[in-house]
């Protein structure tokens, strides 16, 4: 039997098996099962099918944007219209069969946009260029979900299990355990506090089917469930990222339907067609990209404003030290930071200091 096989057959038994207190213990089992056939299907073949590669571009600036979608939805249209690429558009499914990369310039960053053929209902599986198209994504610093606003709310769930199938885990932190693998004495399994769904015999028993028999495991989290324990484990196949869902074609919708997308958490609404709300779509992935641009300054000179160092949110001096030179930090001295970061101005700060949005920067060396 294939492992495409063995997948539907648990699928299958996890369907016809009712939920209840009962029959958590082997649901939970299943579910582990069930993570570690797909995460088999996933590995790249030694044929050359390419099952675990996206497409072939190479990542450029600041961060990279994916938009992922069903088919006719309108990612190509929004390429278009927010980069200079322009990539094919048609009323037909299918029109774009690999992935079109374009710059959209924001800020004074250069973020890669990439348009990518729609996806169907089995793509975790294989269907169509479903799983190149989800490796790609997963390369990606934000998920752009672009969904047709005239159609069933449900595409959204659906687009959301096939990411979630092959280990994408959109707007989530990774869960609150830890887990370390030992080469003796067994497994050591604590609670902090008594677990709501988790038990210490079903995570022993999963454990055990993933031949992990010698390790520590601390629950630091109540409410952690089963899905999230086998995320631990699979930690090496599951990547978090941000997504931002974005409803287009909002001229065929009612006003009353459209005020409703809007107020869904991490959403943003939109018509190429019309050109209304491109540009609040941009604006919010940006937001949602949290990067920062921090401008350096030379003693006695003016910083230059139009050249700006793009880093992560949450980076420090360090970080922006990274990014002007590979060395820079071994001659560090002290910074002086004008802007949102600095207490006063200008603030004497170390390596350690956490940069804001358009802070200025002088790096003072040995
Ligand atoms: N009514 C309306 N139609 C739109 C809008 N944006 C795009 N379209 C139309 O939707 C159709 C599909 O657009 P594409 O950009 O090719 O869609 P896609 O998601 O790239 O499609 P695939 O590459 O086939 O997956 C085209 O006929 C567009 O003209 C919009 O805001 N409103
Ligand atoms: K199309
Ligand atoms: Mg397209």
């Amino acid at each position: 039997m294939g492992v495409s096989e063995k997948i539907k057959e648990i699928e299958e038994e996890m369907k016809r098996t009712q939920k209840n207190k009962a029959t958590e213990y082997h649901l939970g089992l299943l579910k582990g099962k069930l993570a570690r056939l797909r995460a088999q299907l996933l590995e790249p073949t030694t044929t050359g099918a390419g099952a675990g590669t996206g497409f072939d571009v190479s990542k450029s600036g600041d961060a990279r944007i994916a938009l992922v979608g069903f088919p006719s939805v309108g990612k190509s249209t929004l390429l278009s219209k927010i980069t200079k690429t322009k990539s094919e558009v048609a009323a037909y499914s299918f029109t774009t069969l690999t992935a079109i990369p374009g710059v959209l310039e924001y800020g004074g960053a250069e973020i890669q946009i990439l348009d990518l053929p729609g996806i169907i209902e089995g793509a975790s599986e294989g269907k169509g260029r479903g799983r190149q198209v989800i490796s790609a994504a997963k390369t990606s610093d934000l998920i752009m979900m672009v969904l047709d606003a005239t159609k069933k709310a449900e595409q959204r769930a659906l687009l959301e299990a096939e990411l979630e199938a092959v280990g994408i885990r959109l707007n989530r932190t990774p869960p609150n355990i830890y887990l370390k693998a030992k080469k003796a004495g067994g497994m050591k399994i604590t609670f902090t506090s008594p677990p709501l769904y988790l038990s210490e015999k079903l995570i022993s028993s999963i454990l055990r089917d993933y031949k992990l028999l010698n390790c520590e495991v601390l629950v630091r989290d109540e409410a952690a469930t089963v899905d999230d324990f086998i995320d631990v484990i699979m930690k090496d196949h599951r990547k978090y990222i941000k997504c931002l869902y974005v409803y287009n074609k909002i001229d065929c919708i009612s006003l009353e339907h459209l005020d409703s997308l809007a107020r869904e958490p991490h959403t943003a609404v939109m018509s190429c067609e019309l050109d209304l709300g491109v540009m609040d779509v941009v604006d919010r992935a940006w937001e949602e990209l949290a990067l920062l641009r921090v401008y350096t300054k030379r003693k006695g000179v003016q910083p230059d404003f139009s050249e700006a160092l793009i880093v992560r949110g949450g980076s420090t001096v360090g970080d922006v030290c990274d990014q002007v030179h590979r060395n820079l930090k071994e001659s560090f001295r002290y910074a002086l930071v004008w802007g949102k970061s600095a207490v006063h101005v200008p603030q004497r700060v170390g390596l350690g200091h956490s940069v804001c949005d358009e802070d200025v920067i002088s790096i003072v060396t040995k």
